[in-house]
């Protein structure tokens, strides 16, 4: 059997937990091989140990049938391995080719003397794989779908004949993803190999051959994606059968508890984000806001919890008007925020798990008396989330957050804003990047929420999400309200299409 890669036997251990434990995984030359795990399963760990970053404890690892030692990703880069990461590693000020060639430079292209030679290679790989980048452009200018074909080419310009993809479509759009798919259909008609690490199981079903599970840092089994049903793998994959819809009942809908009224906002650009933007947020109820990302929802997000200045217009939470309040004033009146960006603003990476799971309310009773942190109820409060959110890390609360897997970073936040029992909780993307079995566990929780009585603002890319979470759902579309419709009364396409701009009556006809 002609395998690319071979890795056997994988063994990596790190302090209190066994990451990867007696892994194996083969690739086949020309293949979209899947490898799914739940949050903390091991495959990040996997990946970087073929990457070069980490050195295995134990097991073998064969490139093109011959036995290897990657110590570095350098090394990898020599033996044709490449990898986009979940995080990009690019230089914004710089150009894309600036970018592409930075690290293979040689000092012709460091002087700028061959930059045109790079800039037409990267285009002919550009055209040859369908990438559509312009060699010139900024980085700081071009959106994220694009940024992240700027991490292929790089890997192309080192001819990588294997390419590893870490969870990629987590940050793109629908139709960035159903582009990054059709470029990958291409790399491996051209003789690419591909490893695609991704949570999300109709996208294993629409682009791979097979399929990798891995629990508990140990491997399940190998299947074929095109016999196995989406949950057959979800069930490999969490060891227990998983519900793809949410259960909830009827809400029971109550006082208005956020109201914005013609709100008007501007962009980091100045430009204006949110016209006249009216909504309110009732008690017991889940209102979602569908829109292809960067029509107004950061910002409105952001005016809301006050990391934006309003220009007009008024945002009042339970009769208080909130405009001018700072961002402490908000959460002490209520508000408790899942922030769409969790390392940024959900987390300081370097604290651990107790110290991040107190962010807001650490000079509050009962966690500092008299000015002193007291260690005994932060760590009862740490052990609290982790046991009902189960949040997984190698020791605890004494974890530092940087080494957690992200999916459980996730889990943390969610558990530390839910915990503070908030009159309006607001969810942007609170399940990217969780596995089927926490995203069954954190839907629940909104709901539970919402039944509980408060109201639920949730802001998603993922329209099935918004579709199967929501009670009423708000269409922005330009920074304008297109129209709000009842969940139960709206399907995709409908949604789809005031995504677009269509106004409710004008979809209908459509
Ligand atoms: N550098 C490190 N130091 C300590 N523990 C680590 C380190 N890297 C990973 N871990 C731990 O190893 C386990 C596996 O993590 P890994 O990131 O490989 O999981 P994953 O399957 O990629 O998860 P996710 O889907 O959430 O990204 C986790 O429990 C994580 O906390």
């Amino acid at each position: 059997m002609d395998y690319v890669v071979e890795m056997v036997g994988i063994r990596k251990e790190f302090p209190g937990i066994v990451a990867n434990d007696d892994i194996t995984i083969r690739l086949k030359k020309g293949e979209i091989h899947a490898l799914l795990g739940e949050n903390g399963a091991g495959k990040s760990t996997l990946m970087s140990i073929l990457f070069g970053m980490y050195q295995p404890d134990r097991g073998m690892i064969k490139v093109n049938g011959r036995e290897v030692r990657i110590s570095n990703p350098n090394v990898a880069n020599r033996l044709g391995i490449g990898m986009v990461h979940q995080h990009f590693k690019l230089v914004e000020p710089f150009t894309v080719t600036e970018n592409i060639i930075l690290g293979s430079e040689t000092r012709k292209y460091f002087f700028g003397l061959d930059i045109r030679t790079a800039a037409k290679r990267v285009e002919q790989l550009s055209q040859r794989y369908g990438l559509n980048v312009d060699p010139y452009a900024k980085i700081e200018n071009i959106s994220v779908g694009m940024q992240q074909r700027v991490e292929i080419l790089k890997m192309l310009y080192r001819d990588a004949e294997v390419l590893i993809f870490d969870e990629p479509t987590a940050v793109l759009t629908p139709q960035e993803i159903n582009d990054l798919q059709e470029i990958m259909r291409k790399l491996v008609s051209e003789g690419k190999s591909i490893i695609l690490i991704t949570h999300k199981l109709k996208e294993i079903k629409a682009v791979a051959d097979r399929c990798t599970v891995i629990r508990r840092g140990k491997t399940i089994g190998t299947v074929d994606v095109a016999e196995t049903s989406r949950e057959e793998m979800a069930e490999m994959m969490v060891g227990r059968s998983v519900s793809f819809t949410v259960d909830k009942t009827e809400g029971h809908p109550g006082d208005v508890v956020l109201e914005i009224e013609s709100l008007n906002v501007k962009n980091s650009k100045k430009v204006n984000a949110l016209k006249s933007f009216s909504l309110n947020v009732n008690a017991g109820e889940i209102l979602g806001i569908a829109g292809v990302d960067g029509n107004g929802q950061t910002e409105l997000v952001e005016a809301i919890t006050g990391l934006r200045p309003i220009e007009s217009g008024t945002v009042v939470l339970k009769g208080k008007k909130l405009n001018g309040l700072s961002i402490r004033q908000r959460n002490n009146s209520g508000i408790a925020h899942i922030p769409e960006d969790r390392q940024k603003r959900g987390l300081v990476l370097d604290y651990t798990l107790e110290e991040n799971l107190i962010l807001e309310v650490y000079n509050q009773p009962p966690y500092s008396k008299r000015g002193l942190l007291r260690s005994e109820a932060i760590s009862q409060h740490a052990d609290h989330i982790i046991q009902s959110f189960d949040v997984r890390s190698g020791t605890g609360g004494s974890s530092i957050v940087r080494s957690m897997s992200g999916g459980n970073q996730q889990k943390a936040i969610i558990g530390r804003e839910v915990e503070r029992d908030p009159d309006l909780l607001i969810a942007v993307q609170p399940t990217r990047g969780l596995d089927v079995g926490s995203i069954e566990y954190i839907h629940k929780r909104l709901v539970e929420q919402r039944d509980k009585g408060k109201a639920v603002l949730l802001i998603s890319l993922e329209l099935d999400e918004v579709l199967n979470l929501s009670d009423r759902i708000a269409v922005i579309n330009n920074g304008e309200l297109v129209g709000i419709v009842k969940s139960s009364e709206t399907n995709e396409r409908e949604l789809g299409l005031m995504m677009a701009g269509y106004r409710k009556e004008e979809a209908a006809h459509e």
